[in-house]
């Protein structure tokens, strides 16, 4: 499926996203990654098989006004875009009372708006080619919530309602999203993530460590991705979450409230 295949991966330069990129450099593609830092970027890129047919466009997803450049300079590396997997994102830890709007604004900038206007730039090239495939990598808490996460659960959340409308607007376009939900997976997500004050968090929380080493859950992406799923959930016991939330949603909250951890 991935073979000759062009795809863009945001994120790139670290977790999920570097792993992603390491494991679909085999596959005999041709690779765009993304994320800030060029110097990371480049460190990914010579850290892969078939380097050859790798470029590095790095971009900040909180200037989503420029989207239309970055679309465009994408399209030239190899002429045509066939697959954009939206990975790029931070997290958030911080009760709701002591989080600054400038917080909620900052993770729905990067992780919502910043991933929506890439998607839309490239929108119009999937109609053109009739053929095109949105991968968009959200968390669990875009499907059900947890205390300490307000600003994330929001932006991942929101992201769920966008993409299940871009997949019913362009059927007839042959264009695919699929939304892959991770539970906990072990990279810097919460080394990264903001407090209240906007400031790094700065410490590995334990659940993250204990999480799927990024190899691990790549591999279960990537099934899922082949399959065209429209969502998959990819973690250890905290995906049933999933099923509670669906059918027992008060014994999820119960289950939730003495589980959490900051
Ligand atoms: N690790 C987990 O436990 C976990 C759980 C659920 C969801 N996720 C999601 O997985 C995705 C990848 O995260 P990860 O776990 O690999 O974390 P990570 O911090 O290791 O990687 C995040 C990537 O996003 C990039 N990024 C952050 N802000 C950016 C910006 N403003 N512009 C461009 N790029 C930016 C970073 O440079 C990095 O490449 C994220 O969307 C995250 O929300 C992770």
């Amino acid at each position: 499926m991935f073979r000759g295949k062009v795809i863009w991966i945001t994120g790139a330069s670290s977790g999920i996203g570097e792993a992603l990129s390491k494991a679909l450099s085999k596959e005999h593609c041709n690779l765009i990654l993304s994320a800030r830092r060029e110097n990371e970027l480049k460190r990914v890129k010579d850290e892969c098989d078939n380097s050859g047919n790798i470029r590095v466009l790095p971009f900040d997803l909180a200037n989503y006004q420029s989207m239309d450049e970055i679309v465009s300079k994408a399209i030239s590396f190899f002429g045509k875009i066939d697959m954009l997997i939206n990975n790029g994102g931070i997290s958030q830890r911080s009760l709701i009372i002591e989080t600054a709007i400038s917080v909620d604004k900052k993770l729905m900038e990067i992780d919502y708006l910043g991933t929506v206007a890439l998607s839309k730039a490239l929108l119009p090239h999937f109609i053109e080619n009739k053929s095109g495939h949105f991968v968009t990598v959200t968390s669990l808490m875009g499907k059900f919530s947890s205390p300490y996460r307000s600003s994330y659960c929001g932006a991942k959340h929101a992201l769920h309602g966008f993409f299940d409308a871009l997949r019913l607007e362009h059927v007839q376009d042959n264009i695919k999203v699929t939304m892959i939900c991770p539970g906990f997976v072990n990279t810097n997500i919460s080394r990264n993530a903001l407090i209240g004050d906007g400031t790094k968090l700065n410490k590995q929380d334990n659940a993250t460590q204990n999480g799927l080493e990024p190899e691990i859950f790549v591999e279960r992406m990537l099934k899922a991705i082949k399959k065209q799923k429209f969502e998959a959930y990819i973690g250890k016991g905290e995906t049933k979450g999933i099923y509670l939330k669906r059918f027992f949603p008060k014994l999820l909250h119960r289950v939730i409230l003495k589980s959490a951890v900051r």
